[in-house]
């Protein structure tokens, strides 16, 4: 029989094992590094009232993380809009108020910390957004620097991405992208929508979630790790260096 003091230090062991030995680090952007949700939540909340209807959060978990064009048509098909405005429509109605919200967008917690940490290990990132290449530009203005940390970002209008997140194109073309010959079990993807995460997934890449606390706790299935932000994200669990504090 095991002594006590023998089980712990399995236990410890087997604690100790990373996840998975991740080399390269692919971030979503709307909702995990900027903090634009909220804009689309409620551009979306006031288009919708005008038809007498309230937005709420399954309707938002369908919709986030897809391309633009995507998206529209889960709107007008689930609020039942059909013959009232079409997808073309709904784009047209939210675009000028979403321009005016997205250069005023954040970071979210834990952004920065994370970023400045993995470039000083010299662990290759990228960025893979739904978001086209216009909206790209307006959220981040301000955020230049984090960008450049960057090796590459890839939006959802890129040729190679033929169809949105759950679709695992955009984050095999991030893969692709990277120098080297990158494996996808080497990639960890940082995710706050159900279809990031299914995308992710489907690319056969680890995925942690970051989801916003109001998004059902039964849309987190799928993912390989959900924490409430990145400032609770602990690298050495991936095999990524750890956090000097
Ligand atoms: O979450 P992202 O960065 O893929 O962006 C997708 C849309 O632009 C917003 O949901
Ligand atoms: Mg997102």
């Amino acid at each position: 029989m095991a002594s006590a003091g023998v089980d712990e230090a399995a236990a410890a062991a087997a604690a100790a094992q990373p996840r998975a030995a991740i080399s390269h680090v692919i971030f979503d952007m709307d909702g995990l590094l900027l903090d634009t949700e909220g804009f689309y939540t409620e551009v979306q909340e006031k288009i919708l009232a005008r038809y007498g209807k309230v937005f709420d959060w399954s309707l938002k978990a369908k919709m986030m993380g897809k391309k633009a064009a995507e998206s529209a048509r889960i709107f007008v098909d689930e609020c039942g809009l059909d013959g009232l405005l079409t997808p073309e429509q709904f784009l047209e109605e939210r675009e000028s108020m979403l321009q005016a919200l997205f250069p005023s967008c954040t970071k979210l917690p834990g952004v920065l910390r994370l970023i400045h940490h993995l470039h000083a290990n010299g662990i290759p990132m990228a960025v893979a957004t739904g978001s086209h290449k216009r909206h790209f530009a307006l959220k981040t203005q301000n955020h230049q620097e984090m960008f450049s940390l960057m090796h590459h970002v890839v939006m959802g209008d890129d040729p190679e991405v033929k169809a949105g997140k759950p679709s695992p194109d955009i984050f095999l073309a991030a893969m692709r992208r990277f120098e080297g010959n990158v494996e996808p079990s080497k990639c960890l993807v940082f995710e706050d929508a159900p279809s990031g995460v299914a995308a992710a997934k489907n690319a056969g890449m680890s995925a942690v979630m970051v989801p916003d606390p109001r998004l059902d706790v039964s849309y987190h299935k799928g993912a390989d790790q959900v924490i409430c932000s990145l400032l609770d994200f602990k690298p050495s669990e991936w095999g990524l260096p750890p956090f000097n504090e």
